[in-house]
């Protein structure tokens, strides 16, 4: 009878489960080439239903999305009854659970935070993706406190591009734009915006602007735009909120304007830059090397393989392997373990 989780064997080393959401979970697993963390998201296809093509759209989406801010997709495995994403792991945990130990975030690191969202935001959006979920629970903290946002499930990636009109309704309520509650069609990057501001208020006050437990109620609040300002905000900061959740998505910032707003460089002085550190064209000599050599294949064979990007196992090696080299640690692979009968033969 196979065990459970076969088809990570000999790959990742499975330990506990790091968060349970409807119809997936997630564990800590230890890539066994590298000894590096990863988190491996787990969804069974029965459980799945009918949400199955968002698994597809958040693996395609990942596949074409590497930036400092956006959590790396290492590896994509399919069985009959599974699906496996190897992703970067993130020791920090949830933005929301950051917020609600501290409260609310005072200004200043409030705007750190802000700045890497704004920059992943415009990143997707260049690439020609709408998120479409922004919230405090989609962004994890990595062991430098920087953000990483993850959960590209309900993702767009409208056909002509983005701005053509999307119509799904989807999302969490209290972050979701009136255009989009309205049903009436809508941006996506107009949408995105909306959710930034409401992501914003929930950093700078610990509360949600727009909250009722009723859900029509809930989207009455969010169709008037209106919300308690509380006095403790500085004018800066309630002028860029006042900026993104404005009802009227055509009077509303740009993720381009906000990459220059006010708010944005006090402090900094410099615009958010919202390009990649990650190069995905040219690959890394050091990672070839090291593979090549670990697999007894020439270089030139390595960077065949390497070339393909079929999110298996060599493209996590490979990944990972460029992660610890961004880090400043060594380009190494674990030896396999030498059988002793190979030790009794050097004696
Ligand atoms: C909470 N925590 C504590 C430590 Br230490 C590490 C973590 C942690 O979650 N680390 C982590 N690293 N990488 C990931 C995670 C969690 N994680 C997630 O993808 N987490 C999401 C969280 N969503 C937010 C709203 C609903 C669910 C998730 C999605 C489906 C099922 C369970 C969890 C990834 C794989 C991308």
């Amino acid at each position: 009878m196979s065990t459970q989780y076969e088809a990570l064997k000999g790959l990742y080393h499975l330990r506990e489960t790091i968060g349970s959401g409807g119809f997936a979970k997630v564990k800590l697993g230890y890539h066994v080439l590298t000894g590096e963390k990863v988190a491996i998201k787990i969804m069974d296809k029965k459980q799945l239903g009918e949400d199955l093509p968002r698994v597809k759209t958040e693996i395609e989406a990942m596949k074409e999305l590497s930036h400092q801010h956006i959590c790396k997709l290492y590896h994509v495995i399919e069985t009959d009854e599974k699906f496996y994403m190897v992703l970067e792991h993130c020791p920090g945990g949830e933005l929301f659970d950051y917020i609600v130990a501290k409260d609310k975030l005072g200004e200043d690191e409030a705007r750190v935070f802000f700045r890497q969202i704004v920059g992943a935001v415009a990143y997707i959006h260049l690439q020609g993706y709408a998120h479409r979920d922004l919230k405090p629970e989609n962004l994890l903290l990595d062991d430098d406190q920087n953000l990483k946002l993850i959960d590209f499930g309900l993702c767009a990636k409208p056909k002509g591009g983005l701005t053509s009109q999307l119509f799904t309704c989807c999302g969490s309520p209290a972050y979701a734009a009136p255009e989009l509650i309205s049903g009436k069609e809508y941006l996506g990057c107009e949408a995105d915006v909306w959710s930034m501001g409401v992501l914003l208020y929930a950093l700078l006050c610990g509360y949600l602007p727009f909250d009722d437990d009723s859900i029509s109620a809930l989207y009455r609040k969010i169709q008037t735009g209106k919300y308690d300002v509380p006095r403790f905000l500085s004018k800066e900061s309630v002028r860029i909120l006042d900026d993104m959740l404005q009802v009227d998505p055509k009077k509303r910032v740009s993720i381009k304007e906000l990459q220059c707003h006010p708010w944005i460089l006090k402090n900094f002085n410099i615009p958010v830059d919202h390009r990649t550190k990650y190069k995905v064209s040219v690959l890394d000599e050091d990672c070839i090397t090291e593979m090549a050599v670990h697999y007894g294949k020439s270089k030139a064979e390595m960077t065949e393989i390497l070339s393909k990007w079929k999110y298996d196992y060599f493209t996590s090696t490979y990944l990972i392997l460029m992660a610890k080299k961004m880090r400043g640690q060594p380009v190494r692979l674990l030896q396999k373990p030498k059988p002793l009968r190979e030790r009794q033969q050097e004696r």
